[in-house]
């Protein structure tokens, strides 16, 4: 090799060998990934997150894809002309919504995530939560000024099977997950946030990372005065913070408290408008988000060899 080839390959090899403890720590843990519809606004943006993800399944992690797609649905109930309303940060779904709300996501994004993971291979299978009994729900009342209030089809999450999603992921596939969840109460079915279904899913996984990605740095201290995020929280103090949080957050923070209060060992919310983000937050130590973790933390932004695992 001549000196120039070996000047230019060695910076090569030399961040191979960095995202070594990582490799190592991560090596077989499931790790479920929440691709929210804010952060897919971009063509390159969604084949860096495909790349990604494919890149984490061949460095022998086992992701999930669950995925959301509010702005898709909101766009095609105006195509319908039917109103887009939104209680306690949920849409309202009237059995008409519901309709067009499992046909983008499970018939558009879903298919469209798919396509780009399977550029790559034959890797990725989606599903919604209705296959296999993988997610069941019930109707979500949302109290709201101290009154419990109809949304019509919102479903709140009563239990997950995880067999399905184990035996695409023990066959080497990655699960592709739409929050759509079939009824305990009819043969219906319901819609539930897809920040919600993501963190039930890492939990009963029993995944090491839940990792939330969408359109903003991660947890703003002082929502909309102040740009300055939060890195890392406790679940305490998230628990404390809840109730002044606003609009979109509020399922993704509830989300990451019920996942590191129910055995994940960090919850991330992360820009997905940064290409490789997840690659940033897996494989170095730029942690580029909002991380919470249990009470009794485990510093997962240090390297093995560097301090505790
Ligand atoms: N404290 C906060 N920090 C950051 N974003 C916040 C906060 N409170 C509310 N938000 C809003 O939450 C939005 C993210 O939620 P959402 O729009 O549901 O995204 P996604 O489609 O990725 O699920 C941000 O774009 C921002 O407008
Ligand atoms: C009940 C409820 O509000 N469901 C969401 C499901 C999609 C979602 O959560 O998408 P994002 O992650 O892109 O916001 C909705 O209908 O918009």
């Amino acid at each position: 090799m001549s000196a120039a080839r070996k000047h230019t390959a060695l910076p090569k090899a030399q961040t191979l060998i960095e995202a070594l403890p990582w490799l190592t720590r991560h090596h077989g843990r499931t790790v479920v990934i929440k691709f929210g519809g804010n952060a897919m606004i971009d063509e390159e943006l969604k084949a860096a997150f495909a790349q990604d993800v494919v890149f984490l399944r061949h460095a022998g992690l086992k992701p999930v894809v669950v995925h959301g797609g509010g702005p898709q649905i909101s766009a095609q109930l105006d195509k319908q002309g039917l109103v887009s309303e939104f209680k306690a940060g949920l849409r309202v779904t009237t059995p008409e919504a519901m309709d067009v709300v499992r046909m983008v996501l499970a018939g558009q994004v879903q298919r469209e995530l798919v396509g780009l993971l399977n550029q790559h291979g034959p890797l990725a299978v989606g599903m919604t939560g209705e296959d296999a009994h993988t997610i069941t729900a019930t109707q979500h009342r949302p109290t709201i000024d101290g009154e419990s209030v109809d949304i019509g089809r919102v479903g709140e999450i009563t239990a997950i099977d995880t067999g399905a999603v184990q035996a695409l992921l023990d066959d080497g596939r990655i699960p592709v997950i739409s929050s759509i969840a079939r009824s305990a109460d009819d043969h219906h079915v319901y819609n539930v946030n897809a920040d919600t279904a993501a963190a039930a899913l890492a939990a009963a996984l029993n995944a090491e990372t839940l990792m939330v990605l969408t359109d903003v740095e991660g947890l703003y201290e002082d929502w909309p005065h102040s740009d300055d995020v939060i890195s890392r929280l406790t679940a305490s103090e998230l628990e404390k913070l809840l109730p002044e949080l606003s609009s979109g957050m509020v399922p993704k923070m509830q989300g990451c408290l019920h996942a590191v209060r129910n055995g994940v060992e960090t919850a991330r919310v992360i820009d997905g408008r940064v290409q490789h983000s997840i690659l940033l937050e897996i494989f170095t130590d730029e942690g580029i988000g909002t991380m919470v973790v249990p009470d009794a933390p485990i510093d997962v932004h240090t390297g093995p060899e560097q301090g505790e695992a």
